[in-house]
């Protein structure tokens, strides 16, 4: 992996309907760097057009006989009337980006003339270090071979992708990719739009977002990688900490060569992942090397590094306290916000969420004049009013709204301006009757699946289960009956067996396949 090729393993050839293309004149591994060359023009960016024909026709005049000829000779698919436009013109056909942010672009006489496939078969990477633009071969290719590169920004739908090649370098792409069948191609569309969607989510939520939701992103990212992998495509693994770094140096070893400022810091990262610059912005995920589990196989090693739930039974609970998922007043989105990691807008201005989140408050004072106007505590304390649906108001039993009572709100939003929260759609709210603490409790309890009895705590030969509910174990009837009537097992009973509890937290509200309401409806899988 990253070896050099000793010589030359590939030429210019033509090639049928493109041109000149590069041809491999031999068999190439994977990782191989098939050219690494210095610029013959290279631009910074200028701030008019006058500036940037003055640039070129400095450069171009600058250059010796035999390099004129290899760059009149690039090709260029822009009319010209003169000598400036000409040169301008084989520079666009040409340019590939340079530069620590790939702001500026140079003209290469080899590199210039590799084309493109959707499906390409190496990568092309500027290398600050050393000043040379690289070729590097992601997948073995062949003797006789066409060696390709992407000249796409993002890898999207067959569509997106022929209009952006049109646009921009005034071809229609015939490869393996785009010449598949439509059913074919449409069932990877939906995968690259996604990874596509995914790309955004993130880059929009930012460094921000990677320290809030931690685990929505890696969730994100775990989902990209899968995607990808199901696309045969090229692997692009990222991992926790220390084996991110140790999963990323071969994949980068490959594509961009041992000396490329990528592999010198992910290598030093595998080493010391404390070197990295966010590092200490969340501990929330540190993990001991002692704690790093052993003896799993491939499969299950992978669903415990991406942190996938495998066991729905248990495990679901823990979001009752998950501060991604249960949101405090204060983190909740607005609802005046046009931009935001919790909604976008659809092209019809539809205002519609990507993830799944939920509010929870425990009733602590009715107005009497407004008495479904109830105020509530939230899971951070914080004093908050609610707003019912009108119609919705009549429809609540009194009991329902009630001192000590929690409510729970999918996808809620604060009130522009006020410690409020409107309820517009009666399907979002769910009343439980039970306070905020002991419902938090309740899901921790659920979870531990100690057989214990769950008013003395003691451990008994014939334990007995709660015939109702079928959660919680007693070591006989005293116990049980004390529960039920000193202890309100009774109501918790009643909470227990309520489907929408049990959807709550079976449910996996880290994977959005769109908006849920109560009643909740959950499939086995989601
Ligand atoms: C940077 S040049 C590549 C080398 C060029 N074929 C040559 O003859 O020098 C880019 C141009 O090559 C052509 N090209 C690149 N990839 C192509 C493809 N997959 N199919 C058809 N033409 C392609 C297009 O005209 C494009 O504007």
């Amino acid at each position: 992996m990253g070896v050099t090729a000793s010589q030359p393993v590939c030429a210019i050839e033509d090639v049928p309907g493109k041109g000149k293309g590069l041809v491999a004149t031999e068999d190439i591994l994977k990782g191989t760097r098939i050219t690494s060359e210095v610029p013959i023009i290279a631009l910074a960016h200028v701030a008019s057009v006058e500036q940037l024909h003055d640039l070129i026709n400095q450069q171009v005049g600058s250059l010796n006989q035999d390099q004129q000829r290899e760059f009149l000779s690039l090709h260029n698919i822009y009319p010209y009337t003169n000598h400036t436009e000409r040169y301008h013109g084989i520079i666009r056909t040409n340019a590939l980006p340079i530069g620590p942010d790939l702001a500026a672009c140079s003209v290469f006489s080899q590199a210039c003339r590799v084309n493109h496939a959707c499906d390409h078969n190496a990568t092309n990477f500027w290398n600050e270090n050393i000043n040379r633009v690289k070729i590097h071969a992601i997948r073995n290719i062949q003797k006789g071979e066409e060696i390709t590169i992407s000249y796409l920004k993002s890898h999207r739908n067959r569509q997106a992708r022929q209009e952006e090649l049109l646009r921009n370098f005034k071809f229609t792409c015939a490869c393996r990719l785009c010449s598949l069948p439509t059913d074919q191609s449409n069932s990877i569309d939906v995968k690259l739009d996604r990874i596509h969607e995914i790309d955004g989510i993130i880059e929009r939520g930012g460094v921000p977002a990677l320290v809030a939701s931690a685990r929505r992103m890696l969730d994100y990212v775990d989902e990209q990688v899968r995607l990808w992998h199901e696309l045969s495509a090229n692997e692009v693994v990222l991992t926790r900490a220390r084996s991110f770094a140790e999963r990323l140096v071969p994949l980068f070893l490959a594509s961009l060569g041992e000396d490329s400022p990528e592999v010198i810091q992910y290598s030093k990262l595998a080493r010391d992942p404390t070197g990295h610059e966010y590092f200490g912005m969340s501990m929330k995920w540190k993990t001991a090397v002692n704690e790093i589990p052993e003896g799993l196989g491939p499969k299950d090693f992978e669903d415990w590094f991406w942190k996938r739930e495998t066991d729905t039974s248990h495990g679901q609970l823990i979001y009752l306290r998950d501060r991604e998922i249960c949101l405090g007043f204060k983190d909740l989105p607005n609802q005046l916000d046009l931009e935001s990691d919790y909604f976008e807008y659809t092209d019809a201005d539809v205002r519609r969420p990507l993830c799944h989140w939920f509010f929870l408050g425990e009733i602590q004072a009715i107005n009497p004049i407004f008495r479904r106007q109830p105020q509530v505590r939230d899971v951070e304390g914080t004093t908050v009013a609610l707003f019912l649906p009108r119609d919705h108001r009549r429809e609540l039993a009194e009991s329902e709204v009630k001192k000590g009572n929690t409510v729970a709100i999918l996808y809620a939003e604060c009130m522009f301006g006020e410690a409020g929260i409107r309820i517009q759609d009666p399907q979002m709210m769910k009343i439980f009757p039970l306070s905020l603490d002991r419902l938090q409790n309740l899901s921790q309890d659920t979870q531990n699946g100690f057989r214990i009895c769950r008013k003395c705590g003691k451990k008994g030969s014939s334990m007995k289960r709660c015939g109702r509910c079928l959660t919680f174990w007693y070591c006989d009837k005293v116990c049980q009956t004390a529960d039920w009537i000193e202890e309100g097992h009774k109501t918790e009973c009643k909470v227990l067996r309520d489907p929408d509890w049990q959807a709550m937290l079976r449910f996996n509200w880290d994977r959005f396949h769109g908006q849920i309401s109560f009643p909740l409806h959950i499939d086995e899988g989601s």
